[in-house]
């Protein structure tokens, strides 16, 4: 694993929220990253992280006692923020277009910017990264500076969370060409920001809609798998997905459950050796939140359980089971990624490593 002399500082934009807390439960510790900063709206400006938060910290582990007394800055004074931290994670709760723009405008005072947001997932020169698949895609920065006008600023995005029970089989199958996926999935509450307390309506219930999920669920994945073509990113032209996506009464852990067709049927024994044998950038680099295996195939007929498998490899794991012949496409199997780990604030992380061990953020 490579050493830095010193940690580079880290700023968390929107860090009261679910995923900003779910940095810092994260970031606890980390060998490269200390959180120096906390940003959030002028509401929680000028308190004390634990106040500003009192009565709402949503995670099961303890608030970290290194970030009780840090004073929340306001997100908006962007300058004062910027001259605290090396780069950001970016979690802020706001409209898409303020998003867009706030995002800019660090970058812009040479702050890159690592966001858990969807604004920028289609701006065509800005990479849309899971480490393990496309960290390829890092090399267009150079072209989203030359447009910003900065050295060192940028900003790089994760997808979204509902993918990532999936699009790792995908990419560990691309040689056998997927042509079509008919997709479910099944979303925990922690994905809306919710616990059971603050939702008790999802205790026993299915909610058959999720704004916007569909959408992100079926186009995300062309532009992971697609390529750099001079200045931009270019979506893949397949697979063609279909997906439905459902609010299901579990904390974490998002399931898809997915029916595929390829161009050249594999058998399953082919497809499990590649599920299992799967490794990219974080694994090469030995990048310190990079899980050793990233894809584990279980045999187990009722595998993977949220219950038992949500957590594999701390989270940044994912889990496939039940592959099997169908009756109608050629293959059928279930996904499971956590959503606030791989599928948010440790997706972000793990970005940021592959970011820095490229070379892409350093010390200001
Ligand atoms: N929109 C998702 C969160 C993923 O990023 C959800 O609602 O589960």
């Amino acid at each position: 694993m490579i050493q830095l002399d010193k940690k580079l500082r880290v700023g968390i934009l929107g860090g009261t929220g679910m995923v900003g807390q779910r940095f810092i439960s994260l970031l606890e510790n980390h060998p490269w990253f200390q959180v120096t900063t906390i940003a959030a709206s002028a509401r929680s400006a000028g308190k004390t992280y634990q106040e500003a938060v009192s009565g709402r910290w949503k995670m099961q582990t303890p608030m970290p006692e290194f970030v009780k007394n840090i004073k929340v800055m306001d997100v908006s004074d962007i300058d004062a923020v910027a001259d605290t931290v090396d780069f950001v994670f970016s979690a802020v709760d706001m409209t898409k277009d303020e998003i867009r723009a706030i995002e800019e405008a660090y970058a812009r005072t040479e702050t890159p910017v690592v966001s858990n947001n969807s604004a920028h997932r289609w701006t065509p020169d800005v990479p849309m990264v899971v480490p393990e698949i496309n960290s390829d895609h890092y090399e267009i920065i150079k072209y989203q500076r030359e447009r910003l006008g900065t050295k060192r600023g940028f900003i790089a995005v994760k997808p979204n969370c509902s993918i990532q029970g999936y699009v790792p089989a995908l990419a560990a199958w691309k040689e056998f060409k997927p042509t079509e996926l008919v997709i479910t999935t099944y979303q925990a509450i922690s994905g809306a920001g919710k616990t059971f307390e603050d939702w008790p309506e999802m205790v026993g219930n299915i909610i058959p809609y999720i704004g916007g999920e569909e959408e992100k669920s079926e186009q995300e994945p062309l532009k992971i798998l697609g390529h750099i073509e001079n200045d931009e990113i270019v979506k893949a032209n397949g697979p063609r997905i279909t997906c439905q996506c459902v609010r299901v009464p579990v904390l974490d852990g998002h399931t898809a459950a997915v029916f595929i067709d390829f161009e050249k049927k594999p058998s399953k024994l082919e497809l499990i050796e590649k599920l299992n044998n799967f490794r990219g950038f974080p694994q090469e680099a030995d990048l310190p939140s990079a899980p050793k295996q990233f894809i584990k195939y279980l045999e187990e007929d009722d595998r993977p359980q949220v219950a038992l498998d949500v957590d594999y490899e701390n989270g940044f794991g994912v889990t496939v089971g039940r592959l099997r012949e169908d009756t109608v496409y050629d293959y059928k199997f279930i996904g499971l990624a956590h959503n606030t780990i791989r599928g948010a604030a440790g997706g972000g992380v793990l970005s940021a490593e592959a970011l820095v061990a490229k070379g892409y953020i350093t010390h200001k």
